[in-house]
């Protein structure tokens, strides 16, 4: 975050100046931006650079405890320096957040510089890797930096200390935000495939009554609900695998774009990472638990890799800004778009669809069998007329209030729903773009196939609920999309373990004694158990001082 941070807010000069120091690690930087008392709210923040024409600096104050940085990764022992975002004033005016890099420690001794105090802000969730990272707080105490240290791309202050606004468009911070949400969606269906993984190849080791006379116990993986929890999942792997893919390609356009000053696009692509942020992270975080639960009591030991793996994502709902916090910025966006559909200015992007709005609105699902649900215009069109549905309502009924805010404070939960339904319509569309194109390898196409339409029909009956409120599915066209959900099932199983083993990890990046790709899971969970310190000791440390008196009294009270 320090160099994309400086990348996109620096001016040519800077950039210059810091970035093969930061690349060569001849300094250490951090990002730091979140406050003790505000992080979401930006606005909010407290620390103030206020500028000194004597000595042309900035002098960098934490006024209030609750204006001390908190949060910012590696700041609380590695860092040297930092992107640090205050308040800026000059002549006595508040010109509102900028950011500064400021030097934190010492490039000799690594003690931090006078005025500065700064330190770890302790353990968190679970004894997971996170906590290898030096999540740290910072105090300033007027501390001075040379003017030129402002980030200095979109405004800057003179040597005499007059703000000037350059005339380079404030959406380029989006920019930046796009490239560092976009690798967070990639991430997603990282973590979320190594949990899959897991889950898919134990529960084809593990085997569960439906034994008779003898014969063999059943595998879990062909219970009909362990399929319907799993392989939603696995369909979702795939599809914020192939989402991740097109953002990359999303934010190569942008920046392309921009490079010829065109911004028309930015802030529909800002609106799409963030959302897809929000909901690839939270689906993820949810499926890594439930792939916990899906490998049963041994999912619950370490050596399942599955607890390591959610205590180090679930952060990601709310670091780079909280879920519902981005879903709530993509309604304001949904919002103004359906606002200017009666004057005529086509939506563009993964908005273009809302332009059919006399159609979508009105639209009859045509969906008579399960089999029809596998036409793709059938799902594309129902996910289409569910989220321009939703999105209308809502701008309705916040017509309806007394002003625009309030409106939008008391609909908040309908917008965060009409927000999802809106990214949810983005997954399924890039996947149902992806089985589209050519695919090579025998078979795969249809294997994707398959998964696409899980991926689809599963959120449609798990969302049954907006789509008939909506009307935009009777209640027997979502009774034939479960049915056609279950028949799909049946197809995924026979190639869930190949689909698992596709992503091509080994058991070292896997770290998961369920997950292993030999299934040899049995003798290599009782070697694990033997490693645990507990089992240095045959007789446990303590046992002469808790155990032994408390045994010997109940020795002596029974002979009484
Ligand atoms: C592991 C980790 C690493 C981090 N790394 C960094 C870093 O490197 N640098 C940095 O600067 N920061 C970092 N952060 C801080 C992080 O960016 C913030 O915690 C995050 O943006 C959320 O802000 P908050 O803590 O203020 O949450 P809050 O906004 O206080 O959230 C509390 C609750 O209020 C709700 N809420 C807030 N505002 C609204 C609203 N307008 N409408 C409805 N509900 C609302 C939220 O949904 C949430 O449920 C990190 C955090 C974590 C956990």
């Amino acid at each position: 975050m320090f160099v994309p941070a400086i990348k996109g807010q620096g001016t040519e000069e800077q950039q210059k100046k810091w970035l093969p120091l930061a690349y060569k690690f001849q300094i250490i930087g951090c990002y730091a931006q979140t406050e003790l008392g505000h992080g979401s709210n930006v606005q909010g923040l407290e620390t103030t650079a206020t500028f000194d024409p004597m000595t042309d600096e900035f002098v960098i104050h934490s006024p209030t405890l609750t204006s001390s940085k908190w949060w910012p990764g590696g700041l609380g022992k590695a860092s040297t320096h930092a992107v640090v975002y205050a308040r800026l004033i000059t002549e006595g005016k508040d010109y509102g957040i900028h950011g500064f890099i400021v030097q934190l420690r010492s490039l000799e001794d690594h003690s931090p510089l006078p005025g500065v105090t700064l330190g770890d802000i302790g353990g968190k969730f679970g004894s997971g890797a996170y906590n290898s990272m030096d999540n740290g707080v910072l105090r300033f105490d007027h501390v001075r930096i040379p003017r030129d240290q402002m980030l200095m791309r979109l405004s800057q202050v003179t040597r005499e200390g007059k703000y000037v606004q350059s005339d380079v468009p404030k959406q380029l911070l989006y920019g930046t935000m796009v490239y560092v949400r976009q690798s967070i969606v990639a991430d997603a269906s990282k973590a979320l495939s190594r949990a899959v993984c897991i889950a898919v190849r134990y529960s084809a080791i593990r085997k569960q009554f439906g034994s008779q006379d003898g014969g063999p116990e059943t595998q879990v993986l062909n219970y009909r609900t362990q399929q319907s929890r799993l392989f939603p999942l696995l369909a979702s792997a795939y599809a914020f695998r192939f989402v991740g893919d097109w953002l990359n390609w999303l934010y190569t356009d942008v920046t392309q774009k921009l490079e010829v000053k065109d911004y028309s696009t930015l802030q529909e692509a800002h609106a799409c990472t963030a959302g897809l942020k929000a909901v690839t992270t939270s689906a993820t975080a949810d499926a890594i638990e439930e792939c916990r639960k899906l490998c049963g009591g041994h999912g619950y030991l370490n050596s399942s890799g599955l607890p390591e793996l959610f205590a180090v994502y679930v952060p990601a709902c709310t670091y780079e800004g909280d879920n519902v916090v981005l879903l709530l910025q993509v309604a304001r966006i949904l919002m103004k778009t359906v606002s200017q559909l009666t004057s005529g200015k086509q939506p563009v992007g993964t908005m273009a669809y809302m332009g059919k709005v006399q159609h979508l609105m009105q639209s009859k699902c045509a969906v008579k069998t399960a089999e029809d649900w596998l036409n793709p215009a059938f799902i594309q069109e129902a996910f289409e007329a569910r989220a321009l549905r939703m999105a209308v309502n809502c701008a309705q009924n916040i017509g309806q209030a007394s002003n625009q805010e309030e409106g939008f404070y008391e609909r908040s939960p309908d917008l965060l729903e009409a927000a999802v339904a809106h990214i949810q319509l983005i997954i399924v569309t890039k996947f149902i773009e992806k089985v589209h194109q050519d695919i090579p390898g025998h078979g795969v196409k249809e294997q994707l196939q398959n998964l696409c339409n899980v991926y689809a029909l599963y959120t449609l009956h798990k969302h049954l609920g907006d789509f008939l409120a909506t009307g935009s599915l009777t209640p027997k066209q979502g009774a034939l999309a479960n049915e056609q959900l279950g028949k799909l099932y049946a197809q995924v199983r026979p190639n869930a373990v190949a689909l698992v083993d596709a992503f091509n990890y080994t058991d070292h990046y896997l770290g998961s004694v369920l997950g292993r790709y030999d299934g040899n899971v049995y003798p290599a969970l009782y070697e694990e158990a033997w490693k645990d310190p507990l089992n240095e000791t045959v007789v446990p440390e303590g046992y002469h001082e808790y155990l032994r008196p408390l045994l010997k009294q109940q020795l002596k009270l029974s002979r009484l």
